[in-house]
């Protein structure tokens, strides 16, 4: 499966990473750093919250946008009424990076989630160092045990925590833990289908005090009328935005009601 070989790819790449960048260098950075920005409250703004996502290509559909112009992008995302962005910071399999990041914190005032494949605290401690407001951590690629403790992590170092579900069991397993932001991903990582029917089934069996995300496949303002219809703060939408060859007018399709 898709996510075992980006787990075991990603356990050789951080451990090369600690060899270039130490945790004692990412803590020094942090101290340099200025507070996070709030990505539950943006989620919990009034009406449907968009988290857009950068994201130049993936293993389901390879290159998905060529002109990636990852400041100009998050700029024109904000000024078009994005609440907050997700920057991919994979390079081996999306052909992100983590300099995005930074690059793009610097660039707008939005909260932005670090999007990789979080299997080592390390990383947490560098996407705070990098400029992060918060981090996704996905149930599928975890124990129970380390997603409490890199929550705990997260919480010290004021990082809001998107944890990923979809499954009923995976989603069990995030209400134990007691997480605040539950994301549900509608794409299947084995097979790659999308179904917004995952999120529907999913969102009813969340108690109502948690955030809740639909992740994956939303195309257009039909599914975020569907969803809306249900208890969903925010969508997570990367293909169709990067896809769009006017982002400003395929944000406002997706947000304006
Ligand atoms: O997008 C993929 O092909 C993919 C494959 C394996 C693991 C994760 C993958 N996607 C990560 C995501 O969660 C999406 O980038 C995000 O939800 C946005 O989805 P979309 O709007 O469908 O691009």
């Amino acid at each position: 499966m898709i996510l075992d070989k980006i787990v075991n790819h990603k356990k050789v790449e951080v451990e090369k990473q600690k060899q270039e960048e130490s945790l004692d260098d990412l803590k020094r950075i942090i101290k340099g750093r200025d507070n996070t920005k709030n990505f539950k409250a943006a989620l919990k703004d009034q009406g449907m919250s968009l988290i857009a996502e950068l994201k130049k290509a993936s293993p389901s559909k390879g290159l998905i946008r060529d002109d990636f112009q990852v400041v100009e992008i998050a700029k024109e995302y904000e000024q078009a009424g994005a609440r907050s962005l997700s920057v991919l910071t994979d390079y081996e399999f999306f052909r992100g990076s983590l300099n995005y990041l930074s690059e793009v914190r610097e660039a707008v005032e939005l909260p932005l989630l670090r999007k990789d494949f979080i299997i080592d605290p390390y990383q947490i401690y560098q996407a705070r160092a990098y400029g992060a407001d918060a981090i996704l951590l996905i149930v599928a690629i975890l124990s129970k045990e380390e997603l409490a403790e890199y929550l705990s992590i997260a919480d010290d170092l004021d990082l809001d925590v998107l944890v990923e579900v979809h499954s009923r069991k995976e989603l069990n397993i995030a209400l134990e833990i007691d997480t605040e932001i539950i994301g549900i991903n509608n794409r299947n990582l084995k097979v790659f289908e999308v179904d917004l029917a995952t999120t529907l089934g999913l969102q009813r069996l969340i108690p109502d005090d948690k955030v809740i995300v639909s992740e994956s496949g939303i195309r257009n303002r039909n599914d975020i009328e569907l969803l809306s219809e249900h208890r969903i703060d925010g969508v997570l939408v990367g293909e169709s935005l990067m896809k769009s060859n006017n982002i400003t007018a395929k944000v406002q399709e997706l947000i304006n009601s």
